[in-house]
């Protein structure tokens, strides 16, 4: 579960490169659900996500986890029970080592371990049948590098690696928009895949007012640092894109031929 609670987070304060960021935001997810955030550049979508991990110190407001105030808790006492994935395919691993040891260290994240017990062979043995049991095909590349896999490949095993430790919150930032159609389809039927099977509660940042519509179970708008759209169920159902850009016209009042929302 996640909440925030007029989440407001100012950059510089009082400075002339003020910048406010988020102005008052209130979310609640539950157990499960599975939100996609969409808004303009600069809306806010990504200090939203770093708030809930742990990277941003509210200006004022709360933040809540599995019904605990975690608002002033550092991002690693929360990485046990919050992964995240961002937009570039190298962000999450280290390229140098296997993806066995990548993998094998995200399994233990956010626990008290040292490295060499990670890698145990009782603990790669799970590791591969997760492997295979996605049908990512790389069960037998374990003891290859990361950095030699593809962009898609390599996103593919951040989702896993996200999802190995028990972790309840998925953070998805804008993790496909790297990826080539082909693939970006690929990692998000993973993403699905893995929400449903682990129950996570999901926020994902997308640019794709498509994706936005299709995936997850609500679509919440951000601009400007507040909420301008929440929807679910049959109100969701009877979007159209076309109607997501009204909303945007609306707010901006202006045209949105130099933003970076993607239709498709
Ligand atoms: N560390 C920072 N210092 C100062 N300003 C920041 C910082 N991080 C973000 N901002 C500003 O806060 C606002 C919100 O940024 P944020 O990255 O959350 O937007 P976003 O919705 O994720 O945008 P995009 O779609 O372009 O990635 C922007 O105006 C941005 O310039």
């Amino acid at each position: 579960m996640i909440e925030v609670r007029d989440l407001v987070i100012t950059f510089n304060p009082g400075s002339p490169l003020e910048r406010k960021a988020l102005r008052g935001i209130s979310l609640r997810l539950g157990e499960g659900d599975f939100v996609s955030v969409i808004g303009s550049n600069g809306a806010g979508k990504s200090t939203l996500l770093g708030a809930i991990a742990g990277d941003m110190l509210p200006t004022s407001g709360r933040v809540l986890l599995g019904g605990s105030d975690v608002t002033r808790l550092p991002a690693e006492a929360r990485s046990r029970h919050v992964a995240r994935v961002f937009q570039d395919p190298l962000a999450g691993s280290c390229g140098n080592l296997s993806i066995a040891e990548n993998l094998a260290l995200a399994a233990s994240r956010g626990q008290r371990r040292s490295f060499l017990p990670a890698l145990r062979q009782s603990r790669l043995s799970k590791i591969r049948a997760r492997i295979e049991e996605l049908n990512l095909k790389l069960e037998d590349r374990l003891d290859q590098p990361m950095g030699s896999l593809s962009g898609g490949q390599r996103q593919a095993l951040s989702l896993v690696m996200a999802t190995l430790a028990p972790s309840s919150v998925l953070l998805l930032d804008e993790h496909t928009a790297a990826l080539d159609p082909r693939n970006a389809e690929f990692v998000l039927g993973l993403t699905r895949d893995l929400a449903a099977r682990f129950r996570l509660t999901v926020l994902m940042v997308t640019h794709s007012m498509r994706h936005a519509l299709d995936i997850g179970t609500r679509t919440v708008m951000l601009h400007e640092g507040r909420i301008l759209l929440d929807v679910a169920g049959a109100e969701r159902a009877g979007l159209t894109i076309e109607d997501l850009l009204d909303q945007f016209r609306r707010a901006r009042g202006e045209a949105l031929a130099e933003d970076r929302l993607l239709t498709g």
